[in-house]
């Protein structure tokens, strides 16, 4: 939970997106109403309720960018459907309460990674001994052992291969779903976890000190943990925290009922709703609340209008936002600005092969015009065109690059116009390409 005001989280949210003030400070004043939240006392605070947003724009404009970078300033557990998923063949009702055990793996994992760190240091020592059992064995004199964790330290068996045993991780059984049935696979991860604790599941592996390292740290931090506590704080960031982005909502607003085998999209919106409302799922860590997790769902709402939701879905996500379809100059500014901008990107990688590459910013401005003549003639997929038209006019260099060490390219208008300016200038080529 982060304590930023609405204020700082959109100058945080600024670092990575370009524009879209709305979208910006409506989730902004989202997550500030959870940390409100969490200053009431008593009962007060389980009545207030999530305000859900509905995002409304077209593919690429940062949708999903602005919720997952939300996601990962509030450090809350995260997860991305899309809601058309469930309409699909196969999918029947209660599947949607996946989206919340799901989510409370991600959970699980963004616990279990930060209380590793806590446990760091005291993991550390235990590897380590670890390795020196494997170097020595367990009986040598404490002089050997004592000169060979010196060089351990010093590095100087980095190289040196050693015999470790681990724990093979989930591997066991399978997981399986019985058609039908969508609890039932928790049934079979039991089995597996007996099975598991039965033993049988460790394997003697041959590796490098070094490559061993990360390993057995992060086994000898697993065993250090409490798992039971870990589960609890996963849950409760699940419920409290949690956010989860629901994709394509307006492709499940009710048109034709039951298209072949598909279930019915309103049908979907119906399961939703109570996960959206507040409700109880269990799941094979416990059972985990609903109530306040943050839904924020989106849609280009092309053909479709909000207004076709059903009523109480609507009513469940009462804020509203529109993002804007990006200009040419969201698109300068989106390759350039942003922290990990494409143009940056591009640049690192191609200096770890020792090239350097000078992008002139009449390049800059020309990517800007490819990518917007394309999404104009072909589809307008948004930022993502950038990326396909950088990969397109860098193609030659990212090829030759390590013949280039040492080298600066230079990288203009000229440059872009030779890569892709005829692609562009061709629909039916540029469909297949750019
Ligand atoms: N305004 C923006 N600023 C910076 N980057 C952007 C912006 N809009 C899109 N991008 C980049 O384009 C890519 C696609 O954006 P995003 O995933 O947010 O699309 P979206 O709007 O959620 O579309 P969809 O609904 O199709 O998933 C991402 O890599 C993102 O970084």
């Amino acid at each position: 939970m982060t304590d930023f005001s609405p204020r700082e989280i959109v100058s945080e949210l600024d670092r990575f997106i370009v524009g879209q003030t709305d979208a910006k400070r409506a989730v902004s004043i989202a997550l500030r109403n959870r940390w409100r939240r969490q200053q009431l006392e008593g009962s007060l605070r389980e009545e207030v309720l999530p305000k859900n947003i509905l995002m409304i724009g077209p593919t690429g404009v940062g949708k999903t960018e602005i919720a997952r970078r939300l996601a990962k300033l509030a450090n809350a557990p995260f997860l991305k459907v899309e809601a058309t998923k469930f309409t699909e063949v196969g999918y029947v009702g209660r599947d949607v309460e996946q989206i919340v055990r799901d989510l409370v793996e991600v959970a699980i994992a963004q616990v279990r990674e930060r209380k590793r760190k806590d446990v760091q240091a005291r993991a550390q020592l235990a590897a380590e001994e670890r390795v020196l059992d494997a170097l020595v064995g367990a009986n040598a004199s404490s002089a050997t052992r004592e000169s060979f964790r010196k060089k351990l330290r010093a590095g100087e068996l980095n190289d040196k291969e050693i015999e470790i045993e681990t724990q093979s991780s989930g591997g066991g059984m399978p997981m399986f779903e019985i058609p039908g049935m969508p609890g039932a696979q928790m049934g079979a991860i039991s089995i597996g976890d007996i099975f598991g604790k039965l033993g049988g599941r460790s394997k003697t592996r041959r590796l490098t000190v070094e490559s061993s390292h990360e390993i057995l740290i992060n086994e000898e931090s697993d065993k250090l943990l409490d798992t039971e506590q870990l589960t609890l704080e996963a849950i409760s960031a699940v419920e409290n925290n949690g956010i989860v982005f629901l994709d394509e909502i307006d492709k499940i607003c009710a048109r034709d009922g039951r298209v072949g085998g598909d279930v019915s999209r309103e049908g979907v919106q119906r399961d939703l709703l109570p996960l959206i409302e507040g409700t109880t799922v269990s799941t094979k860590h416990g059972a985990v609340k609903t109530d306040h997790i943050l839904f924020i769902a989106s849609g280009a709402f092309h053909v479709a209008k909000p207004s076709d939701l059903l009523p109480e879905l609507q009513g469940r996500l009462p804020i509203r936002v529109e993002l804007q379809a990006l200009t040419r100059d969201d698109m300068r500014r989106i390759l350039t600005e942003p922290e990990a901008s494409l143009i940056k990107q591009y640049v690192a990688l191609m200096q770890t092969e020792g090239v350097t590459l000078d992008i002139t910013d009449n390049a800059i401005d020309a990517l800007a015009d490819v990518a917007v003549a394309v999404n104009s003639t072909v589809e307008n997929i948004g930022a993502r065109r950038l990326q396909t038209v950088m990969e397109r006019v860098l193609d030659e260099i990212s090829f030759t690059a390590p013949d280039r060490n040492g080298e600066t390219i230079r990288v203009d208008a000229d440059f872009v116009q030779k890569h892709v300016g005829d692609l562009a200038k061709n629909a039916d080529l540029s469909r297949f390409i750019l």
